[in-house]
């Protein structure tokens, strides 16, 4: 098999990418079948905007151009950053595999200095309303300032006119910049994106079976059960990437519990959702956790009501 795996061309979906395909080859060979995975760049609306998160007027910038490119057949896969994904899905596409997670977590980023060590009045840069009032709801004090731009631009900011920024663990990982990480921040304090961490790989849904076969062979239950989780009270919360939601789910003995919270933009006001059941029951355990939420008035605390 000859395949094409559609990317986007930043330094962070090439990574993601390159070593997916790895593994696909690596997958293929055990399986005896002989692979080659060839990287096709898609250029992405996301990759042009520089605006803050929040301006943006809708979730899945980044992931339209590549569903494109494969509707279109210029490729045979993607790999998407499962956390940029918008919940509903895709006319003619589908998820054929959730690789097992990265490190979930959140990152502070400074230049050596903890969080502890931060002095008063600190300036954080993050263009995440999650993190932002997360951040505040730690340190009030802080001076939190919008930030954007690929990994390499935020972390050149420590030291112009920041002490500090946010990022997600994976991403610094997945970039073999993990020294990078100063902090990280445990995921009661910083719950993270429904999703971080994790990767979905799409295909066509007329994709040939041994494509189909090869690719779910990826596919790691308990991260999807996770999930899913995590991704159903987001889709009942109505809430996109830019929304200070937060969910974080995790197995433990075959149980799996999902922590779900809603912020308010300041972190004075918070709303914290427990629950858990068996794995097969992922989804209505995202799903009581949304609506639990929307009932104890989630739609006050993200500005909506
Ligand atoms: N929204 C940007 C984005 N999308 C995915 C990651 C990497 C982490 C992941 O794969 O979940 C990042 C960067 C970041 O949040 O620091």
């Amino acid at each position: 098999m000859n395949l094409r795996l559609g990317t986007r061309g930043s330094a962070l979906a090439t990574a993601q990418s390159g070593q997916f395909a790895d593994a696909v080859v690596a997958a293929a060979s055990a399986a005896g079948v002989e692979a080659t995975v060839e990287l096709h760049k898609v250029t992405t609306k996301g990759d042009v905007d520089r605006g803050s998160l929040v301006g943006l007027s809708q979730t899945g910038v980044f992931v339209t151009a590549l569903r494109e490119a494969l509707l279109a057949g210029e490729c045979d896969f993607i790999v998407h950053s499962l956390k940029d994904v918008p919940t509903q899905p895709y006319p003619g596409l589908e998820v054929v595999a959730i690789p097992e997670r990265e490190d979930p977590r959140d990152v502070l980023c400074t230049d050596g200095r903890s969080l502890e060590e931060l002095p008063q009045g600190a300036a954080i840069g993050t263009g995440s309303p999650r993190r932002a009032a997360q951040m505040l709801a730690m340190r009030p004090d802080l001076d939190i300032r919008p930030l954007r731009g690929n990994v390499d631009t935020r972390l050149g900011r420590i030291g112009d006119g920041l002490d500090g920024v946010l990022l997600a663990a994976a991403g610094l990982n997945r970039l073999g910049r993990a020294a990078d990480a100063t902090e990280p921040l445990n995921v009661t304090a910083m719950v993270p994106a429904p999703g971080q961490g994790a990767l979905a790989i799409e295909i066509r849904d007329d994709a040939p079976d041994e494509l189909r076969t090869l690719l779910a062979t990826l596919d790691h239950a308990e991260t999807r059960a996770c999930v899913t989780a995590e991704r159903e009270a987001l889709r009942v919360l109505d809430a996109g990437c830019a929304a200070p939601v937060a969910a974080h789910a995790t197995v433990s003995r075959g149980r799996l519990t999902l922590h779900t919270r809603v912020i308010g933009h300041d972190g004075t006001l918070a709303l914290n959702e427990r629950n858990s059941d068996v794995l097969e029951e992922a989804a209505s355990v995202g799903r009581s956790s949304g609506f639990s939420l929307l009932g104890r008035g989630a739609e006050r605390l993200m500005g909506r009501a």
